[in-house]
């Protein structure tokens, strides 16, 4: 990618957020943000990605608070314990834990699906919610590009190997869902499938709006496939909007700034910014529906391109090749 377009990138993903951000403002200042209220989800049970941070400790903890039994996948070992304590303490439930997941290793992720799989849990909710932003180029273990591996291919492998379990979870009037979190960022992304692990050029802003879009087409295309199967699973996105986390510690300065300084008004909470992934994982409005983008609790539309069929099938394969698993949307759509 010349510079030239390595900084238009820049500066539509800077946009986005912007308008976003005014967007936000003007909620709070109007009518504000409301909590949700849910239902008890008793006898379920959730696996979050990143759930020891950010949005997915707000989405773990929610999910807690509803009497689900909690799963974190994630790789920030040194600080599990007190998450989970912390949560346990403020939710007054005990059954949350912690399962050791680096979505940068398929090795990894393969060894917390053999663990979670041994401990004969059923699983109705799967949010795939961890995520890097804007890091310097740098690579997974398998070699793949950060953004590209840990936000899309890492979760793009992960749930397809708990496809079975969420299947065997989800019961006619009360499907399973897999829930992903995308970005506004997707709208100025672009698909580069000669290239997807940006190696002839990087741009951060780039990878990390590809990595959010590649999560949109595949929610389309496993949705497809699970209503051409039949099953009670559902699959659909949850946009938090912008959020006070520490996302943003690899953004360039004056945005760290301005975050610092205006964060706690014109961000969302953390909390806040969990619910459009809490209602996406509990909401009966949503029961049986999928392949549905959700922004403020709210259905939305996604990029355009999104919804193109051939684009969809395109990625699926490819990340099937590079993750090594069996594409079984092929014969699934040839019948
Ligand atoms: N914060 C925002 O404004 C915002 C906006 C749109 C979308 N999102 C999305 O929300 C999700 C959560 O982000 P956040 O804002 O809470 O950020 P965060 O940095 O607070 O949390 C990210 C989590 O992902 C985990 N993670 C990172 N690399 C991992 C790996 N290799 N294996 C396993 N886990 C890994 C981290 O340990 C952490 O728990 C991300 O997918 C992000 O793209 C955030």
């Amino acid at each position: 990618m010349s510079p030239l377009s390595a900084a238009r990138a820049a500066l539509r993903v800077y946009a986005v957020g912007a308008a976003l951000v005014v967007a936000q403002l003007l909620r709070r200042c109007v009518r504000g943000f409301v909590e949700p209220v849910f239902s008890p989800q008793p006898e379920r049970v959730a696996i979050v990605t990143g759930g020891t941070d950010g949005i997915g400790y707000s989405t773990a903890k929610q999910l807690a608070k509803l009497g689900m039994h909690v799963i974190i996948a994630g790789n920030n070992d040194s600080k599990a314990q007190d998450v989970v304590r912390r949560i346990k303490e403020d939710t007054l439930n005990d059954q949350v834990e912690f399962l050791y997941c680096d979505l940068a290793s398929m090795r990894s992720i393969r060894e917390f699906v053999q663990t979670f799989k041994m401990k004969k849990l059923p699983l109705h909710v799967l949010v795939n919610n961890a995520g890097v932003m804007m890091v310097p180029q740098r690579t997974t273990d398998d070699g793949f590009e950060e953004h590209f591996g840990v936000n899309y291919l890492g979760h793009f492998l992960l749930t397809n190997l708990l496809l079975d379990t969420l299947q065997e979870s989800g019961a006619p009037g009360r499907s399973a869902r897999v829930v992903t979190v995308s970005s506004a960022t997707h709208y100025v992304g672009e698909l580069n499938l000669d290239d997807l692990q940006s190696s002839t050029s990087y741009s951060a802003h780039a990878a990390y709006a590809q990595s959010k879009l590649a999560l949109v087409l595949f929610t389309y295309h496993l949705q497809a496939l699970l209503s051409a199967r039949g099953v009670p699973v559902t699959a659909s996105l949850a946009d938090p909007g912008v959020v006070d986390t520490d996302l943003y510690r690899h953004v360039f300065w004056g945005t760290r700034l301005v975050k610092k300084l205006l964060g706690w008004w014109v961000f969302k909470t953390p909390d806040e910014g969990a619910w459009t992934s809490v209602y996406a994982a509990v909401t009966p409005a949503l029961e049986g529906l999928g392949g549905r983008y959700l922004y403020n609790e709210r259905e939305t539309r996604s990029l355009e391109a999104t919804y193109d069929p051939e684009l969809q099938r395109q990625l699926w394969a490819r990340s099937c090749q590079l993750t090594g698993i069996t594409d079984v949307t092929r014969e699934t759509f040839s019948e």
